[in-house]
């Protein structure tokens, strides 16, 4: 057990709700009157503290500000291309060409390289961790048909050997599960849906296949009434899209790695920055574009992009991407542009969550694909010890700084419901002389790339966030996530506590919970059993009292047990699972072992039910 679980059990929060509670680290401290203090009283207790927030202005008078003025870059290894594709500052860049039907990897550039790939002792390298080899223990399930058998190393071939060099530059030195299985199934020319773990490596897991691909083959040729003579248009051969803003950055920053001397040039646009130095980006060639669905829509609509090339379409956070808030979008996208059929490119989803409400939508983009879980589908990784004590919502603050002051020297990210809170637990933080920041949709583009920058950097040790920063953010040295309010859908729960406990490093997950959260209770006592986590008492009993109560995700799931695999073996039938299935050991890829699901086989039912029903509500940052 970490030392800051060690710390945590010594506290003394959950289990019996204390309305006047009062933190050990407040006891004693001048001014005596801490809860009062915790409840608004530093709006009159000007202590001439900055703010954190660059510019926000927010209230009183705030002294300087803590962030102002940095250069908004927050590329892991302060690569220069990261916001804006302004290009400014950027070391010449190692691009290769296709010429004649040949790759001509650029020359090495030792410059960039220090830039891309950091050194293993850089603080911002996220190295893996002493449970990385324990992946291969995590049983792998592909069903589909004709599934093809998984890699068990990083080898040329089967990858590309330019991109195999890239691999070993960024020091993978072997392939986590589910890229032992995306690498075979993408080049196979497959369709796609693979769900795992939080921190397991998906971004590789559709970077390496695409791009080992294209190395190999070459760009497709611009057909000629597609483009213009007086609009310049990028013709990418692969779209990813995601969520938020900053994944969409992180992505691009990941793809900068793998593409290093390669043809092909990655290039991100998303919205909340200026268009204009997107579109000069793109001018200057685009092959792997990574784009928000909405900024993506405005190129589109403005004859920037054709995406007539296109042979991947990847949706990372495919789940989040295909509910209420973005599938309209989608649809456009894939529909209603110049993308190719789905017979004519390949489609690959992506996440940690797959409800059985988003597969079935997600039949619409797919072909024949194969359904790969590692692990049970929204489960959470053993690497996060999780903890669940009982708060009352008047008693949160008090059991934060509890926290807090039993915390380690990792980063700790805080979860709020909303923009509000997150700007008024931050102020009440750095009033408690604490390094804290905020990040949430309503702040701007800049305040959002400082946040994360002082976050990543550890210049704000805590970072107060709504649900926007609950996906695929990948920050290393982030050692405790703290759900001070909990989501009301459990695999948004899922998703936040992932950003802890990565590529096999080991974290720790606090939720706090009162009765307010009924409607979470029996998923959580679910998910924290399923990743054998102490379930407290107090959990099992408010499970009770809630049984017969509606489930989360909008309450028509009625267990979150139908949620854990591939829908078309619950009772879809549908396209032909493979007869073996395979929940093997996973260990060195071997399939085919023992079957786990002799009680859900093809049933072939096909009535599972409300399809058309969108899960999540479309205002979630
Ligand atoms: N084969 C590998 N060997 C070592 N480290 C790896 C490997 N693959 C990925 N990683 C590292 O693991 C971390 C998590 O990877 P990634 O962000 O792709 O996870 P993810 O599964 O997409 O997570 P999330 O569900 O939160 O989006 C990253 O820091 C990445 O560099």
């Amino acid at each position: 057990m970490s030392d800051l679980a060690n710390n945590m059990e010594n506290l003394n929060i959950g289990g019996k709700p204390k309305s006047s509670y009062v933190p050990p680290h407040m006891r004693g401290k001048r001014g005596g009157g801490q809860q009062q203090s915790f409840d608004g009283g530093f709006e009159d207790n000007d202590r001439g503290s900055f703010s954190y927030f660059g510019g926000r202005g927010g209230r009183g008078n705030r002294g300087s500000s803590f962030f102002g003025g940095s250069g908004g870059r927050y590329g892991k290894n302060g690569s220069g291309n990261g916001f804006g594709g302004s290009g400014q500052g950027r070391a010449p860049r190692g691009v290769g060409k296709w010429v004649n039907g040949k790759h001509v990897p650029a020359a090495k550039n030792e410059q960039l390289e220090v830039q891309l790939f950091g050194t293993p002792e850089d603080p911002g390298f996220q190295s893996s961790g002493i449970n990385f080899d324990n992946y291969d223990d995590i049983p792998v399930e592909a069903t589909g048909n004709d599934v093809p058998d998984p890699i068990t190393e990083f080898t040329s071939p089967p990858l590309d050997a330019l991109l195999l060099e890239n691999i070993q530059k960024a020091r993978f030195t072997k392939p986590t599960p589910v890229q032992k299985y995306s690498v075979p199934i993408i080049a196979a020319g497959r369709d796609l849906m693979a769900c795992a773990q939080t921190g397991s490596g998906k971004t590789g897991g559709f970077l390496f296949p695409v791009l080992s691909e294209s190395f190999a083959n070459g760009p497709a040729p611009i057909p000629e009434q597609a483009s213009s003579f007086y609009v310049k248009k990028a013709f990418p051969t692969a779209v990813v899209l995601a969520p938020t803003r900053e994944l969409a950055t992180q992505i691009f920053e990941e793809a900068r790695k793998f593409t290093y001397r390669s043809w092909v040039r990655p290039c991100v646009v998303y919205g909340g920055a200026d268009i204009g130095s997107q579109i000069k980006e793109l001018n200057r060639g685009c092959d792997l574009l990574v784009a928000t669905p909405g900024r993506l829509s405005d190129l589109l609509e403005r004859g920037r992009i054709s995406l007539c090339n296109i042979k991947y379409l990847v949706l990372d956070e495919a789940d989040r991407m295909l509910d209420m808030g973005f599938e309209p979008q989608i649809r456009h996208i894939v529909d209603g542009c110049d993308m190719p059929s789905v017979e004519n490119r390949q489609t690959l989803m992506f996440s940690a969550t797959f409800p059985m409400d988003i597969q079935h939508l997600a039949r619409d983009f797919l072909k024949d694909y194969v359904f790969l879980s590692v692990g049970r589908v929204g489960s959470t990784s053993e690497n996060i010890t999780q903890n669940v004590l009982y708060v009352e919502d008047a008693d949160k603050r008090s059991a934060l700084l509890d926290l807090l002051a039993a915390s380690d020297d990792g980063l700790t990210l805080i979860f709020v419901e909303t923009k509000r809170m997150a700007d008024a637990l931050t102020d009440f933080l750095i009033m408690q002389d604490l390094k804290a920041t905020a990040i949430h949709g309503d702040r701007s583009q800049g305040e959002r790339e400082r946040a994360l920058n002082a976050f990543r950097t550890g210049r704000a040790n805590l970072l107060v966030a709504t649900a926007v920063a609950a996906r695929g953010l990948d920050i290393p040295n982030v050692t405790h996530v703290i759900n001070y309010d909990l989501p009301s859908d459990i695999d948004d729960y899922v998703h936040r506590i992932g950003r802890t406990g990565r590529a096999g490093n080991t974290g720790v997950a606090t939720a706090f919970l009162n009765r307010g959260n009924k409607n979470v209770v029996k998923d959580l006592v679910d998910i924290l059993t399923e990743a054998k986590q102490e379930v407290p008492p107090f959990l099992t009993q408010l499970a009770r009292e809630s049984s017969g109560g509606r489930g989360g995700r909008g309450g028509y799931h009625s267990s979150r047990s139908n949620n854990t695999r591939d829908y078309r073996r619950v009772g879809g039938g549908g396209s032909g699972s493979r007869g073996g299935s395979s929940w093997g050991s996973g260990n060195g890829g071997s399939r085919g072992g023992s079957s786990w699901g002799n009680s859900w086989g093809n049933s072939g039912s096909g009535s599972w039910g409300n399809t058309s029903t969108s899960s999540a509500g479309n205002s979630w940052w």
